[in-house]
């Protein structure tokens, strides 16, 4: 991926779950143009919810109509460069709405100015944005660690998805030579909105579910109607410090979605793997860093498709999450949360595992099953 870093970055020792105590959370929303974003916040800024939630925008658009008496227009500030001017607007039902051009760390470096005056963080990003990026800016890498991370973590991404002409868009997307927004949008969230329910007919809204999960098959889906689902389902997921959603209910999509017919396609892979050794960790460590940095060719699509520039795909793994145990700590579960090339296992300790098996699930573009047999190998699995 062209916008990857080319530097490898530092793992970091995660050795015990970070205390995520008085830091705010921050939920990013996405979603394709005209899913519902701006209904949603709307919504949350105008509903009595009792939950005092700042909303970040690029700039006021739709819900700048919000007729709200005593609006206070407090803390523009003249003398920032255009893409800094920020705008606060104090609304009666406890909320903050911030507007400001560029989203990104500075937005919420100025926003965190009034820390105390809300509790959730809600970023929108325009309907055109690849998540993946933004979400990186919130990781947990060195520079953010010591900085804004002290004082905000990422609490999940949310992707608004139009029920009508998802199914479309997502089949639009296959057919470009690179990635589509869209799907890149479905494949980075960890929760959907699946809106304008009232325009599709229930087969239509489950067969752009299965689409969905092909793509992400630990994604929560919850159906709504002008975005009108329950606030709890979309904040304090702690998405990031979680293990994945089981995968159950998307077992179909298992490797059968990775044998896809467009090698630019995404697609995820779900891996299951029994307990491992303490080496098997290791070499899983090992693994990971091999397929999230040096983006060898480990699984190629190759396998699957044989076109004749099939060599020329590398898997480019955007979204990977995991959960692992050790035969040799029967009372600890591992988990891994990662975006892009950046990934970080935490280990929790007193959780009995009964040695239940872990699982790995991937998603990215030129993904194949030669990536399960690559895995295989490297822990000496049988496949
Ligand atoms: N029928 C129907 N219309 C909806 C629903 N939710 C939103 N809309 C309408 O869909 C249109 C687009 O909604 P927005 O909330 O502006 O969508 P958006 O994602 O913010 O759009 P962009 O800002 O262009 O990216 C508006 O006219 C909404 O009133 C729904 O559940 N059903």
């Amino acid at each position: 991926m062209d916008d990857l870093d080319s530097e490898v970055p530092a793992l970091i020792d995660v050795s015990k779950p970070t205390v995520e105590l008085r830091r705010v959370p921050l939920t990013m929303i996405t979603g394709f143009l005209g899913a519902g974003k701006s209904t949603l916040l709307k919504r949350i800024l105008t509903e009595k919810h009792g939950l005092r939630i700042a909303v970040i925008m690029n700039e006021f658009g739709d819900t700048s109509d919000i007729e709200l008496r005593g609006i206070n227009v407090s803390d523009t500030d003249a003398v920032a460069p255009d893409a800094l001017k920020q705008e606060v607007l104090e609304l009666s039902n406890g909320c903050l709405c911030c507007s400001i051009k560029d989203i990104g760390v500075a937005a919420i470096e100025k926003l965190m100015q009034k820390k105390g005056a809300f509790d959730h963080i809600l970023l929108e990003t325009t309907g055109l944005a690849d998540p993946g990026p933004i979400a990186e800016l919130f990781w947990r890498n060195e520079e953010f660690s010591s900085g804004l991370g002290k004082e905000i973590y990422l609490d999940g991404v949310i992707c608004v998805v139009d029920a009508r002409f998802a199914r479309a868009q997502l089949i639009e997307d296959r057919m470009l030579s690179s990635h589509g927004e869209f799907s890149s949008q479905i494949a980075c969230a960890d929760v959907i909105i699946l809106n304008k329910m009232d325009l599709v007919q229930e087969e239509d809204a489950s067969e752009t579910e299965s689409h969905i999960l092909a793509l992400n098959p630990s994604v929560l889906i919850y159906r709504s109607t002008r975005t009108n689902v329950d606030l709890k389902n979309i904040l304090e997921l702690k998405a990031y410090s979680s293990p994945p959603a089981d995968g159950s209910r998307s077992a179909v999509l298992d490797s059968s979605h990775s044998g896809h017919d467009h090698l630019h396609a995404f697609s995820s892979l779900q891996l299951s793997l029994p307990p491992l050794s303490s080496s098997q960790m290791d070499r899983l460590d090992e693994w990971l860093r091999k397929l999230l940095w040096e983006e060898e060719i480990i699984g190629s699509a190759t396998s699957s498709v044989s076109t004749q520039n099939a060599s020329r795909v590398q898997p480019q793994v955007l979204r990977c999450k995991g959960i692992f145990t050790r035969l040799d700590e029967p009372d600890s579960i591992y988990i891994l949360q990662g975006v892009r090339s950046l990934y970080e296992m935490i280990k929790y300790e007193g959780q009995a595992n009964a040695n239940r098996p872990g699982k790995l699930v991937l998603i990215g573009r030129g993904l194949s099953d030669a990536i399960k047999t690559d895995l295989s190998c490297s822990l000496e699995l049988d496949v």
